[in-house]
């Protein structure tokens, strides 16, 4: 159902067989409806069936078991096995109920058989007149859905009778017109009841069906919401160049390390990343190439972490990572296999002569240090101490052991 048809909702109109202008709504309605009016249907030839076969009995009590009633037995069985066989086949294949030719035959047959029981019948007109009264009224209110049918029934079924009491059982002209009144008056009664039901089952259907529409555009609005936030909250904590943490958001969630290592009395260290002599090569081969140099190590440097360590950019060429639960000797583990990847890093754009490597400060958080910016500025001091001492080395700071200061 697209929404524009939804738009009808309330308002959506129906024509003058009480069903609704727009076919499509119209479709899903009956496809909605289908086993409920299947159900309806089984139990209106229930009903009939049932009916039928009463009135053998009344006919035995009435009429003995001469010829007459043996007649009207036939009629009345046959029409009742009918109304069986259908609301049995019914039952087994809903989808049928709105078959024309079944359901027609059928009706062709009660209404029939409820004519010829006139012929014999010696009972009085008012009791036949009431019968197919009684039997139009049935038609309106146990016949879901299908107004055109029930018209034409409902007509054949009050022409018939006017027609056999015309040729077979002659009327006087006020009876005959009295009994045409009650006809109609049946037959309008039970339209309007008919009518009035189906506009409020149409409505509410409509009204369910707008309902259903508003949840799934408002469903579909969040959803798009949720998407837009999160989108927003990715571009708020990542750096747009390389795809890692910026630096505010790498602080956030270092600071919150910070403290858990503080709290439980666990190692974290600092490593400080610079690549070496960037600006020389943003010179020689533009900014692009600085840029893709810039992602490719940041990759480079990610992939070298476990999924509990974080990475940031700390600014320009600058990256700054986390490694909660390491020491500085795992650190310096990590931070030369680092080094390494980055020197066999090859990009068609530089020739050999060209390689690129990286420069790492290292620092541990001191167990009764208060802030995240001292163990930083360590790692940073040892940084420069790095470049100083010629590039492409991981140092560590503080160290009074020169064997983990590594160098290139
Ligand atoms: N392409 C590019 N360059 C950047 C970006 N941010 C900073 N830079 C450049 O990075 C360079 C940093 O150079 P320096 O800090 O002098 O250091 P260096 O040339 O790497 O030398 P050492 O660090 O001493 O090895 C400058 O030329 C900046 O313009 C960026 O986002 N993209």
């Amino acid at each position: 159902m697209t929404a524009g048809k939804n738009e009808a909702g309330v308002g959506a109109s129906l024509n003058w067989r009480d069903e609704f202008h727009d076919s499509a709504l119209e479709t899903l309605f009956r496809r909605t409806m289908q086993i409920q009016d299947s159900e309806q249907l089984r139990r209106a030839l229930w009903i009939v069936a049932g009916i039928f076969l009463l009135l053998i009995v009344a006919d035995y009590l009435l009429l003995g078991a001469g010829a007459e009633f043996l007649a009207l037995a036939a009629i009345r069985f046959g029409v009742a096995l009918c109304c069986l066989a259908l609301a049995r086949f019914i039952g087994h294949h809903p989808a049928h109920a709105h078959w024309p030719l079944p359901l027609n035959l059928v009706y062709l047959a009660a209404s029939t058989g409820l004519l010829l029981t006139i012929l014999l019948y010696p009972g009085s007109i008012g009791l036949h007149v009431s019968s197919i009264v009684m039997a139009s009224l049935a038609i309106y209110l146990l016949v879901p859905n299908r107004l055109t049918w029930i018209l034409t029934w409902s007509g054949y079924l009050a022409f018939g009778f006017v027609l056999v009491a015309a040729l077979w059982k002659p009327l006087s002209p006020g009876m005959l017109a009295s009994s045409i009144l009650m006809l109609g008056f049946a037959n309008l009664m039970g339209w309007l009841t008919y009518s009035r039901l189906n506009r409020l089952q149409r409505r509410q259907f409509a009204l369910l069906v707008d309902e259903r529409e508003a949840n799934r555009k408002l469903q579909q609005e969040i959803e798009e919401r949720q998407l837009l936030e999160a989108q927003l909250r990715h571009m708020a904590s990542t750096d747009p160049l390389t795809g890692i943490a910026n630096r505010r958001h790498f602080f956030e969630q270092a600071e919150r390390e910070f403290h858990r290592a503080q709290r439980e009395g666990t190692p974290l260290t600092i490593c400080m990343v610079d690549i070496d002599l960037f600006k020389t090569l943003n010179d020689h081969h533009g900014h692009a190439v600085g840029d893709l140099v810039l992602t490719t190590v940041a990759s480079c440097c990610a992939s070298v972490l476990r999924e509990t360590d974080l990475i940031g950019r700390y600014g320009g060429e600058e990256f700054v990572i986390a490694l909660p639960q390491a020491d500085l000797e795992t650190a310096t583990f990590i931070a030369e296999r680092l080094r390494h990847k980055v020197t066999s890093l090859r990009l068609p754009m530089l020739d050999e002569s060209q390689r690129l490597s990286v420069t790492v400060g290292i620092s541990q958080v001191e167990p009764d240090e208060a802030k995240l910016e001292s163990a930083l500025q360590r790692a940073d001091d040892a940084l420069y101490a790095g470049k100083s001492q010629g590039r492409n080395c991981v140092i560590v700071a503080d160290e009074a052991d020169p064997s983990l200061a590594a160098r290139a």
